[in-house]
Formats: structure tokens, sequence, C-alpha cells
């Protein structure tokens, strides 16, 4: 499966490491936005000893032309919410698109939209296998104890300035006021943790699920880019993606290492 990243920043340059080590995977190109190490090959930054995934920069680049040379099956999007303008041309190939963007303007995810008219479409604001087990967790426990107050706590890195867009949709899940049960905490270093806290009169139930390392965001996006492969177009979503996982189905068990 060849692949075309958008963004090579804290968490791009992570998600290509992954790419780059999957058996299954070929790292064509990756797009950016900064104009560091244009013309180099990801692999190579990265420390290995061949040629994969020439850098471009997206002011260098013209969208019009780009894509009828460097066809990818797939376009996993860990950039920027207006990214999606600068692929639009791509779907018209084929290619099928991931995105991974944790908050979307609107008037970007209408574009998103739009494309899964064309393709087949995945986004998903935290593209992490694990975070996807704690919904479903946390949507069963809230029906096993319905009266339970319920809060939801986020905490990132001191620099991300977004609302946890992950949380946001917990909250939707629970059908909870995004305003007034969505907690933040931005401090220091952390990759992304996300918890519910379930209060009961004399008891308190917390479903937590944390990414220690960026690669969880890579392993998901892989996961999601083979998944989109056999599919037509429309949008889909993580849920959809791991759903026959989630139904316990023997048949359906995740590889050992995506969960490593
Ligand atoms: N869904 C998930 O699980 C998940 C996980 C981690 C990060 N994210 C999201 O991924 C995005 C990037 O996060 P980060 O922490 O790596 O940010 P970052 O600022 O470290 O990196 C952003 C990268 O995107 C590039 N970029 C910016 N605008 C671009 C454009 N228009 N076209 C192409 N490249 C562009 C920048 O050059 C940089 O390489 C954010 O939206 C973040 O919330 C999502
Ligand atoms: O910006 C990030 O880094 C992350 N954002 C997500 C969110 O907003 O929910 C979760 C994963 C990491």
């Amino acid at each position: 499966m060849s692949i075309g990243l958008f963004g090579f920043g804290k968490t791009g340059s992570v998600v290509a490491n992954e790419i780059i080590n999957d058996k299954d995977c070929e790292l064509k190109w990756v797009m950016r936005e900064s104009s560091n190490n244009i013309g180099e090959f990801a692999s190579r930054l990265l420390g290995f000893d061949h040629k994969e995934g020439k850098i471009y920069n997206v002011y260098e680049v013209d969208f019009n032309e780009f894509y009828k040379d460097n066809y990818v099956d797939v376009i996993i999007d860990f950039s920027a919410s207006c990214a999606v303008n600068e692929y639009k041309e791509a779907v018209k190939y084929g290619s099928k698109i991931v995105s991974a963007i944790s908050n979307y303007e609107e008037e970007n995810i209408n574009q998103l939209k739009q494309l899964s008219l064309q393709t087949a479409v995945l986004y998903s604001p935290n593209i992490t296998i694990g975070i996807n087990f704690l919904m479903e967790a946390s949507k069963l426990l809230q029906k096993i104890a319905p009266n339970a107050d319920i809060e939801i706590i986020e905490e990132h890195f001191r620099g991300k300035k977004d609302v946890s867009g992950t949380a946001l949709r917990i909250a939707d899940a629970l059908g909870l006021d995004k305003e007034q049960h969505v907690n933040s905490i931005r401090v220091g270093g952390i990759i992304g943790k996300h918890e519910v806290v379930f209060g009961l009169p004399n008891q308190t139930i917390r479903i937590v699920h944390e990414s220690h390392n960026r690669a969880a965001f890579g392993q998901g996006a892989i996961y999601a880019a083979k998944w989109i492969m056999g599919k037509e177009k429309g949008s889909y979503s993580m849920e959809q993606a791991l759903s026959l996982i989630m139904s316990g189905s023997k048949d359906n068990e995740l590889e050992p290492t995506v969960l490593l």
C-alpha cells in the first residue's frame, strides 16, 4: 500500500517512522508547511539507510499536477484543518483519505465530507485503537448506571491550544453538555490522556486511556489505512473500522503488534 503523509511535526514524524517500519506500506512522499529538510527523505532523517518518503513543501507544489505523477493509495493527514484543500485533486485519481486532524474548522470538515462523495474517507480525532475501547466501555457503563455523575478529563502537552476533539466526541457519545462536562489540563509533555469519571454516592469508577508514545497514533492510522483500502466511497469512522474487533469475534483479533 502506498501512502502520502501530510504533516511532519511532533506526530507526523513518528507516524512516518511507523509507516516505513511496516512491511505492507511504502511511504511515497511527505508534505509539510515548514521549509525544513525539503527534498530530503523522511527515512534518512529517521535513521534508516534507504530513501523513502521524499519531503515536499506545500507552498512549492502545484497540486493540480502533483498527483498525476505521485499517486498514492491512501493519504494520511496529521497536519492542519485547511490541508484538505491540498488533497482534493488526489481523490480524482482514486486516493483514499485517513484524516486525524483533531479539531476541524467547519468549512474544512464540510470539504472533507464533500470528498467522501468521491472516495472513501475515514476521519477520527483520536485514531488510537485504545480510545475506541474507552468510548464503548463508557457507553456501556452509562447504560448500567444512568444516574451516575459523569465528568470527562482530558490532559495534553502545554502547547496544545484546542480543546481535545476526542473529549468532545466522548461528550457527544454520552449525551453530555461539552461546556459543562469537559475539563482540560495542559501541562508539560503529556501526549494524550482521556478519563471518564463516573460518580456514584459511595464509589467512583474511572475509565482511563493514555497514549505514552505518538507511535500509538501511527499504528492506529496504519490500521485505518489498511481497513479503508477495501472500502467504497463514503464517510467512515474509527469505530466502524474496529467494529468487528469490538464485537469480540475470535476471527477478528487485532495483530498483537497494534496494541504493543
Ligand atoms: N487523531 C489523532 O489521534 C491525533 C493524534 C495526534 C495529533 N493529531 C492532530 O494532528 C495535527 C498535527 O499535530 P502535531 O502535534 O503533529 O502538530 P505539529 O504542529 O507538531 O505539526 C504539524 C505539521 O503539519 C504541517 N502543516 C501545517 N499546515 C500544513 C498544511 N496546510 N499542509 C501540509 N502540512 C501542514 C507542519 O509543517 C508540521 O509538519 C493536529 O491537528 C493534532 O491535533 C491527531
Ligand atoms: O493534538 C494532539 O496531539 C492530540 N489531540 C487529540 C485530541 O484533540 O483529542 C488526541 C490525540 C493527541
